[in-house]
């Protein structure tokens, strides 16, 4: 009993040798009278679990309390801008850990007791669900109305299942996740040592060197993270006091094993680093991602919070909380808030309360945005586009009050953020990932554009986002940053370039004169994104959230390092998943990987299985007509087909209550990134037809006024009858 003790203490919670008695009580219950676990036995688990969990998080804020807090100021509080947690967030992320506590108690105690294997045991929880008290964890319930609009939260899209797609709800998988101990242990290599340490495989994998795209523009780039945005948001675990710290100040070294937060996973950078070693740094901060119960707050393996809808519904722009929702609205016109600046007709961004704590500014006069979405200021670019969406409802909410003078502020906000949700998802469906990814595969996918309804429409299929996903496959376009950020004058010469890494967090340029707004749209049409190729822009490997610093963090790094946080099925995995055969060997690859970056991996991981899903499916060859290989095309495309074929509110989705009419739907398939650039901007006077793709004599440019080659979405097929006014 001692050395399993010993080995539990080491495991769960390393710290807490005062918990000993209470783990003494959990091992010498009896066991295997009814079934291999008694109600005795589960209920003593959960109690112990929940006392572990709770004194780890107690020991977590002390630590605080006595001086370990990070710098305000440094690239890793930036990482961590979110850092102040609703309530709720917090306290889902609480009972998940007392759960996945109580999970590793039962696995441990069992395995000592018995025959069984810390596999059978978790494929034990598959098949039958234990679940705590609820007074301890309430599994998700909620009273469903008849309603004509989605709701701000995501509840209720589904009527059976009123939880998928909701704020707050747990990543899905398609895979078995890869956590060492089966449950959320960080994963280890197949022999059992550590896995390639994720800088290393950023410096030697994923190097410098500046390709551009030979056909896609910035606001390609730009658009793909304005979508992730809209479907999903993890946030990392925090303090009573704020963000974690796991590194000594200035990234010296990693934190002391007695002080350092068990929920740290800092990235290590070796001696010969050969950028961090000119500046001593040994350690970059990096904290694991709040964890959520399932649904039905079973015992098993973690699951990772999205904290935003996972529907393709301007969560960005509207909030995904109703207390967020309402305070970005204006509550007169249907309008949403927004600041105005002189000799500038259009509105921009409304201001964020606290600017210091969000934003890295050199006066407090330049603008911090407030959003729907908290991310907002992570660069210009993306204020930009958040910008002319908020310009768009702004001019639809008042065309529709002027169309029907007795609509309530209610009835306009509700109407205008349907017409600029289905604008978003026509955007995306017919524009943006057509472009990309290819049309044969959308239309192998089923889910390519309609000419007017669609009636594809399947409650069965959950929204959710696909852990690999959003820690893995859609990352892969952090390759399409480029370096700096362009601006163009009204007859698109270059004006400048700025540097990316001079304005993380600094959307200063974005109000810096009554013409900026305009040359920053023109630039994202003009510059082209960098090529979606291994090579990544040393702004994000070296100088990702830098501040006062010469250095900031690696993306690259922190992409890998978040995989393995979610416990991500490895590459390898995935390919079975997606239909490719598994790879025995490296050599085995050789179908959808160039030689030379086999034998590049081939010298980092010791074995084919070890292999990241991150980066193994970003060295594959780009299938035809797509900028990914086979691997992330199957999990991209599986995502989209889920996030259009389980949305009840999708646009085209015909026969519904709340369906567009003919008419209407007919106007906004018209919709264009094009045609939202010329509506919502001042001196944007022409502009090629498809914004995602560079200027060419296919893609020529036309006049803003020419509603032949750029439509107009003309909003008088919602001009209603007067006694419509109550509906
Ligand atoms: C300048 C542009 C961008 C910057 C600075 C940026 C930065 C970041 C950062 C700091 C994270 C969080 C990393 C972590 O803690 O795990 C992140 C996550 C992510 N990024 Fe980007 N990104 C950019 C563009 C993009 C683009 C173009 C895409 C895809 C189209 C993308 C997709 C994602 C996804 C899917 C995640 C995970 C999101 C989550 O779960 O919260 N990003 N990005
Ligand atoms: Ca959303």
């Amino acid at each position: 009993l001692e050395c399993i003790l010993d080995d539990v203490l080491a495991d769960v919670c390393p710290i807490l040798a005062n918990t000993r008695t209470a783990l003494k009580k959990v091992f010498s219950c009896s066991s295997e009278e009814d079934g291999p676990f008694t109600s005795d036995m589960v209920s003593e688990c959960i109690r112990c679990g929940r006392e572990l969990s709770k004194a780890a998080s107690k020991r977590a804020n002390q630590l605080v309390k006595n001086g370990v807090s990070l710098d305000g100021c440094s690239p890793s509080m930036m990482h961590f801008f979110s850092s102040d947690l609703p309530k709720d967030v917090r306290r889902s992320a609480e009972v998940s850990q007392e759960l996945l506590s109580a999970t590793k108690l039962m696995r441990m105690k069992l395995c000592s007791s018995s025959q069984v294997t810390p596999n059978t045991f978790l494929s034990y929880l598959e098949h039958n669900v234990i679940r705590p008290h609820e007074l301890f964890c309430k599994p998700f319930s909620t009273i469903c109305l008849d309603d004509k609009y989605r709701s701000i939260d995501g509840t209720c899209n589904n009527k059976e299942h009123p939880a998928w797609g909701r704020r707050n709800a747990p990543f899905t998988r398609i895979a078995t996740p890869r956590y060492s101990d089966g449950i959320y242990a960080m994963p280890v290599a197949k022999s059992g040592r550590a896995l390639p340490n994720p800088r290393v495989i950023s410096t030697r994998l994923f190097t410098d060197r500046p390709i551009s795209s030979q056909v896609f523009t910035y606001l390609n780039m730009q658009w793909g993270q304005f979508v992730t945005h809209d479907l999903l948001s993890q946030v990392m675990e925090v303090t009573d006091e704020g963000g974690i710290q796991c590194c000594l100040a200035n990234g010296q070294d990693i934190l002391p094993q007695d002080m350092l937060n068990d929920k740290c996973i800092p990235i290590c950078v070796p001696d010969e680093d050969p950028f961090y070693r000119n500046y001593g740094v040994k350690c970059l901060n990096f904290v694991r991602s709040v964890t959520t119960p399932r649904d039905d707050c079973s015992l098993g393996h973690a699951e990772q919070m999205n904290t935003v809808t996972s529907y393709l519904d301007g969560s960005q722009v509207y909030g995904s909380d109703a207390k967020t929702a309402y305070k970005l609205r204006k509550k007169c016109g249907g309008r949403l808030k927004e600041e105005t600046m002189t000799n500038c007709k259009k509105g921009f961004l409304p201001s964020v309360d606290d600017k210091a704590a969000v934003c890295d500014l050199r006066n407090m006069s330049e603008p911090c945005y407030f959003a729907g979405d908290v991310r907002i200021n992570q660069t210009p670019t993306l204020a930009v586009l958040h910008t002319l969406l908020l310009r768009e409802h702004n001019r639809i909410a008042d065309i529709l009050s002027s169309l029907n003078p007795l609509w309530t502020d209610e009835k306009i906000y509700q109407e205008a953020r349907k017409i600029v949700i289905a604008e978003i998802q026509h955007i995306t469906y017919q524009e943006w990932l057509p472009s990309n990814f290819g049309e044969s595969y959308l239309r192998y996918y089923g889910i390519s554009p309609t000419s007017l309804y669609s009636h594809s429409y399947n409650e069965e299929v959950n929204p959710g986002i696909i852990n690999g996903f959003g820690a893995g496959a859609f990352r892969f376009l952090h390759t399409m940053i480029p370096d700096s950020i362009m601006t163009c004058s009204s007859s698109y010469q270059v004006a400048y370039l700025y540097k990316m890494s001079d304005y993380y967090f600094n959307p200063s340029i974005v109000e810096a004169n009554r013409e900026s707004f305009d040359d920053i749209v023109r630039g994202t049409v003009t510059q082209p994104a960098s090529e979606s190729d291994p090579f990544v822009t040393r702004e994000i490997t070296n100088l990702l959230f830098k501040t006062r610093d010469k250095w900031g963090m690696d993306l690259i790094a922190m992409d890998i390092q978040r995989g393995r946080d979610h416990g991500i099925a490895s590459y390898n995995d995935y390919r079975e998943t997606c239909g490719l055969k598994r790879a025995m060997c490296f050599q085995d690859l050789l179908g959808e990987i160039p030689q030379d970056r086999i034998n590049a991996l081939s010298q980092i991981y010791e074995c084919v299985d070890d292999v990241d899903l991150f980066v193994g499916g970003a060295m594959e060859r780009d299938v035809q007509g797509s900028i990914l290989g086979q691997t992330f095309q199957c999990i991209i495309a599986e995502q989209f087909y889920r996030t259009r074929i389980g949305d009840r509110f999708f646009y085209d989705n015909g026969e519904m209550p709340h369906s567009f009419t003919p008419e209407q739907l007919k106007e906004l398939k018209k919709a264009s990134m094009a045609r939202l650039i010329c509506d919502n901007t001042e001196g944007v006077k022409f502009i090629q037809k498809k914004a995602f793709e560079i200027e060419s004599p296919y893609n020529p440019k036309y006049s803003c006024e020419d509603y032949e080659n750029i439509p107009r979405v003309d909003l008088t097929a919602w001009k209603r009858p007067k006694f419509e006014l109550f509906d």
